[in-house]
């Protein structure tokens, strides 16, 4: 498999706190790969780990085959938003990208056609970034990295701050950029936002990994939603087939596709009242599962 990012064993340590803890997984072209994990999760310092920008403990994080500190010119390979409020307050949006270009050797005309690119006005770009939106700054980071034309993008939380259009028009641009061979890492803490957009999934939790794959892979783990007239019984049928059940509130959980489910129903004469392969739902239960643990829960608790 062609590799894109390759995190290997990434562990960061602040003091006797462990932020990332023996982080690995690798990013692929054409594809989003979506980083999900709780607020707090350890998902900015494994991003900023991957640009150089905080060193490892231990382990190593490379990019196109290097540590991003050694590629030459990296706004040419690696697209990059981390904070999108950092940059600097007093300059223009347009003055920001055109010392992007300058420092990246590349034709100025760019500047216009990623302005335009994510809905950047003449007058918006020309206004100073104190005054911006967080909206606003967002998408001028999305223009910034994009300057290069890399073929990586690393981006922490875009969505942040972007209305409902403007996530939207996210997605598309993501979308079709990993169409085009481009390989995206898409950090968020809401699932939703990852699960429409990304291929595959690398779920962190407390500074470890505690799922990933496939999004499809994923949403098959969790299985199928099914319900009859007497769940009870059919529990009992799916167990005597060899399929994992479990009850919960919203129908039986089956370790199963749908058409073994149907099959054992079938045969059975059962009547099913609901059918259905898990998918958000189940994803969400995942996630929320995996992350129960998560630190801030308990010092709620
Ligand atoms: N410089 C630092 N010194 C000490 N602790 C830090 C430092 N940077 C991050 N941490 C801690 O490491 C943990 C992971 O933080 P990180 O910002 O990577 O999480 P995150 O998954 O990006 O969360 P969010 O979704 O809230 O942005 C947090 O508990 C944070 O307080």
């Amino acid at each position: 498999m062609v590799v894109m990012i390759s995190v290997e064993n990434l562990t960061k340590r602040y003091g006797g706190y462990t932020a990332v803890d023996d982080v690995s997984f690798a990013v692929r072209p054409g594809a989003v790969t979506g980083f999900l994990g709780p607020n707090g999760a350890g998902k900015s310092t494994c991003m900023r780990m991957m640009c150089g920008l905080t060193p490892p403990t231990s382990g190593t994080a490379t990019v196109l085959g290097k540590p991003y500190a050694a590629l030459p010119n990296p706004g040419r390979h690696v697209g990059v938003l981390l904070d999108a409020s950092a940059q600097h307050a007093g300059r223009t949006g347009r003055e920001v990208l055109t010392l992007g270009a300058m420092v990246m050797g590349i034709d100025r005309s760019r500047v216009d056609e990623m302005l335009d690119l994510v809905g950047l006005s003449e007058s918006e770009a020309s206004r100073r970034i104190r005054n911006y939106s967080l909206g606003m700054r967002q998408r001028l980071g999305i223009a910034h990295a994009l300057l290069g034309d890399p073929q990586v993008l690393i981006l922490d939380e875009p969505a942040n701050g972007l209305d409902p259009a403007g996530i939207r028009w996210m997605r598309g641009l993501l979308r079709g950029y990993a169409d085009e061979g481009g390989a995206v890492l898409l950090s968020s803490h809401l699932l939703h936002e990852i699960e429409v957009v990304a291929d595959e999934l690398v779920v962190i939790g407390r500074g470890s990994i505690v799922a990933q794959g496939t999004k499809a892979e994923l949403m098959a783990a969790s299985g199928t939603t099914v319900r009859t007239t007497d769940d009870a019984a059919f529990a009992g049928l799916l167990q005597q087939a060899g399929l994992g059940v479990t009850p919960t509130a919203s129908g039986l959980q089956v370790e199963a596709d749908p058409l073994a489910i149907g099959q054992v129903a079938a045969r059975h004469g059962v009547v099913l009242t609901e059918l259905r392969q898990a998918s958000s739902a189940g994803l969400e239960e995942m996630f929320l599962q995996l992350t129960a643990y998560d630190a801030r829960e308990e010092v709620a608790a």
